[in-house]
């Protein structure tokens, strides 16, 4: 695409022009210049300088045609939904259908694409070559419609029916529903998420879509999340043992009593046991190397590098498959250079220093990511960042 075009359709404030053999990515608005604002200088030799670090290996992640799950994650703010909708398009330009969700219940994926995505339903994003259906799932609008459903009795029957997990809902038939909304962990956020993953395992109107990216909440919803089918299997295990307590106490009382009433034998259950298989399936999902990564997101600070350190040991604990980290809104080489920004790029090289001496880190590829003069809003941009990104 010729570079002014790009330019246009990037953002009214950003501009691109050729000085001299450099590409420059310039905006009028958007640079602090000893704590102005003043024009920006973005070269092509800052990017290529940048992009020292490793590539992302683009080819490996776009190659396959068997479904894969990209899952994003990391501190709040680091740009997390940026990347995540960058890589749904980049991934739907190279032809392959993708859906993009938003698993944090402050969603922003409709403000990174400019368009309206919001209601809790998958909708089409326009701008896209490929089909790409993204999708914010909505709690907060699911609780209040659980809860008006539910009406006085306060039951978690109606709550798990809607999130296809009504066969769970028997055994859990007394728990009170405000407890349940309002629990630490799991969340309501948490077991909406999982029960779209499901949706997309199971559901053939799904099959056809080979590439899931998921925008996730911060860190510590997401961790949530994913040792969300780990909770459900203990959970179960537990309601099994209980109901056999249960039962045994039951006969007990009508050997005593001499009761006559019909006492069910506690076997096997059914539906626990086809609950266990659909949690199973969803832990194998986040589990997966074939098929799930889970690629952490940061910035160049030693508050959010060594948030991302400690979110790769839990990752590693739980056996969630990460290879690739970003550490995004990397200054860029410039050469006139501002003290505010000589003062930055040095932390930012210190903290990069520190990447690769963390033992958590360092192993893995390391996708260099450049502050952009422009906010990322509209596909065009998330294409250009992409371009940047994906390579
Ligand atoms: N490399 C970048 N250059 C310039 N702006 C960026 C860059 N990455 C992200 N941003 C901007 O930073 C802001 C936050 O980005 P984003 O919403 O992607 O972060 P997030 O981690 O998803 O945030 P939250 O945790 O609040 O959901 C947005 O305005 C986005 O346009």
């Amino acid at each position: 695409m010729a570079a002014s075009l790009l330019l246009n359709r990037v953002s009214r404030s950003v501009s691109l022009h050729r000085v001299g053999p450099a590409l420059v990515f310039s905006s009028l608005d958007s640079q602090i210049h000893g704590g102005r604002l003043s024009g920006t200088l973005f070269r092509e030799r800052s990017l290529a300088t940048l992009a020292e670090g490793g590539a992302s290996r683009f080819d490996e992640m776009v190659s396959a045609n068997q479904r894969k799950y990209y899952l994003l994650g990391g501190k709040g703010g680091v740009g997390k939904t940026s990347c995540a909708a960058s890589l749904a398009v980049k991934f739907a330009s190279h032809g392959h259908p993708t859906i993009v969700v938003s698993t944090d219940p402050a969603h922003s994926l409709s403000d990174s694409f400019s368009q309206d995505l919001s209601g809790g339903v998958l909708k089409p994003v326009q701008g896209v070559d490929s089909p790409l259906l993204a999708l914010e799932i909505t709690p907060e609008r699911m609780k209040e419609e659980i809860k008006s459903q539910a009406g006085g009795d306060k039951s978690v029957k109606n709550m798990m029916d809607s999130m296809g997990l009504g066969m769970f809902a028997g055994e859990l038939g007394d728990l009170n529903l405000e407890d349940m909304l309002n629990a630490a962990s799991p969340g309501i956020d948490e077991i909406a998420a999982i029960s779209k993953v499901l949706q997309f395992v199971e559901s053939p109107e799904y099959s056809r879509f080979t590439r899931i990216v998921f925008d996730t909440a911060p860190t510590g919803h997401t961790l949530r999340l994913l040792s969300l089918p780990d909770f459900y299997d203990s959970s179960i295990s537990k309601i099994t043992k209980l109901k056999k307590k249960i039962t045994a106490a039951a006969s007990a009382f009508t050997s005593v009593f001499g009761k006559k009433k019909e006492i069910q034998e506690p076997g096997p259950s059914n539906e626990l046991d086809q609950l266990k298989e659909r949690m199973e399936k969803v832990r194998n999902v986040f589990r997966d190397v074939d098929t799930t990564e889970f690629v952490i997101v940061t910035i160049p600070t030693v508050m959010a590098i060594n948030e991302s350190s400690r979110l790769h040991a839990s990752l590693r604990k739980e056996n969630v498959p990460v290879q690739r980290l970003i550490v995004n809104q990397l200054l860029p080489d410039s050469q006139s250079d501002c003290k505010f920004c000589s003062v930055r790029r040095k932390e930012q090289t210190r903290v990069l220093g520190l990447i690769q001496k963390d033992t958590e880190l360092s192993g893995l590829k390391l996708i260099q990511s450049p502050l952009l003069d422009a906010e990322i809003r509209g596909v065009p941009a998330l294409k250009f960042m992409g371009d940047l990104i994906w390579k």
